[in-house]
């Protein structure tokens, strides 16, 4: 990061009210007033951070970000590694007290937050269950929802420790949603997942936020899946480079200067599937066969990988190229 380049950093334009994902208010309308006396408490931010700097020990690690988060809505964080992500995370969480700006939380709001790193004895044993109840109370009925919910009620008395990286990461996001929290914040949620289970983890997210309407705040790199998968998408360095649907950042000069001109090919992933993976392994087709394997090479997927659209969508902080 070069902390002087923050200097010229403000985004410029505004995402226009009809990108805004549906039925969610756009923060940034809210922003300039067009949408201020009619919009309801649902419709107000659960956090709003405003011009919100924290500084390092020689450095602001990051300067002058604004991000509001509306109820039900998935926004993703990306940048380069130490752009800043994490801190303005740990700042919409108020883990982290800003040195500039505000940062305003709803009352009251619950959230959940699945760290980047966590701090596990990996040789103690520890089963499922255990590590669900071991910093919340939760009721049997609680820990099974959460455990049906991201399809690891199987291994409920599970080791933590046996484990592969997609079922750990799914106990994680399962502790994460079992106290139904309105804000759920995750901090590179796919990480040591393989790609089919990247994008099925990114799907769970999106079907937690259906049932539970909370917001989330996603960090991550894995930018085509990921950002398909979001309504609203912040490119990070420092300050807020550009900012808009994943469509649109895509498209931006902004995004591409940030990531390369690799990425102006970048197609977002979009996934349709016609089947559903049960915990036995076994496969439900579409049709309500089912199939007592995970499928091989012959077997019919139906993946729609997208390219992004060739209109010149509007973003923050970016020009599209025409
Ligand atoms: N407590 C701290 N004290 C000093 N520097 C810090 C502290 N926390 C983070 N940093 C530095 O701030 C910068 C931003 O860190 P942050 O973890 O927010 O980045 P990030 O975008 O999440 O990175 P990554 O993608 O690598 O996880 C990094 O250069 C990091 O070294």
């Amino acid at each position: 990061m070069n902390p002087s380049s923050q200097e010229n950093a403000r985004p410029t334009s505004v995402l226009p009210e009809k990108d805004a994902p549906s039925g969610r208010a756009s923060v940034s309308t809210r922003r300039t007033g067009a949408a201020g006396a009619s919009a309801s408490l649902r419709d107000e931010p659960l956090v709003d951070l405003r011009g919100v700097g924290f500084r390092g020990p020689d450095r602001w690690l990051v300067r002058g970000v604004d991000l509001a988060i509306a109820p039900g809505e998935i926004v993703t964080l990306i940048g380069p590694n130490g752009s800043g992500k994490s801190t303005t995370a740990k700042l919409a969480l108020g883990i982290l007290k800003p040195h500039a700006g505000t940062v305003h939380r709803r009352r009251r709001l619950k959230v959940s937050y699945v760290p980047q790193k966590i701090q596990i004895d990996w040789t103690l044993p520890l089963t499922v269950q255990r590590f669900m109840r071991l910093t919340t109370k939760l009721t049997d009925g609680e820990m099974r929802a959460a455990l049906e919910a991201t399809g690891i009620a199987h291994l409920r008395d599970a080791e933590v420790r046996n484990l592969s990286g997609g079922e750990f990461q799914r106990a994680m996001l399962a502790r994460a949603i079992a106290r139904k929290p309105d804000f759920l914040v995750l901090d590179e949620p796919v990480q040591g997942v393989d790609f089919a289970g990247e994008v099925a983890l990114y799907e769970l997210i999106r079907r937690i936020r259906d049932e539970l309407g909370c917001a989330v705040l996603l960090i991550s790199h894995d930018l085509h899946v990921v950002m398909a998968a979001t309504d609203r998408v912040i490119c990070l360095n420092g300050h807020v480079c550009c900012e808009g649907t994943p469509t649109a950042v895509v498209e931006s000069r902004a995004y591409r200067q940030l990531f390369g001109n690799g990425t102006a090919a970048l197609a977002l992933y979009r996934h349709h599937h016609d089947h559903t993976h049960l915990p036995d392994g076994s496969v439900l087709d579409a049709d309500g066969r089912l199939t007592d394997h995970a499928h091989g090479p012959d077997h019919d997927h139906d993946h729609d990988h997208a390219p992004t659209s060739a209109a010149a969508p509007e973003v923050k902080g970016g020009k599209p190229d025409a």
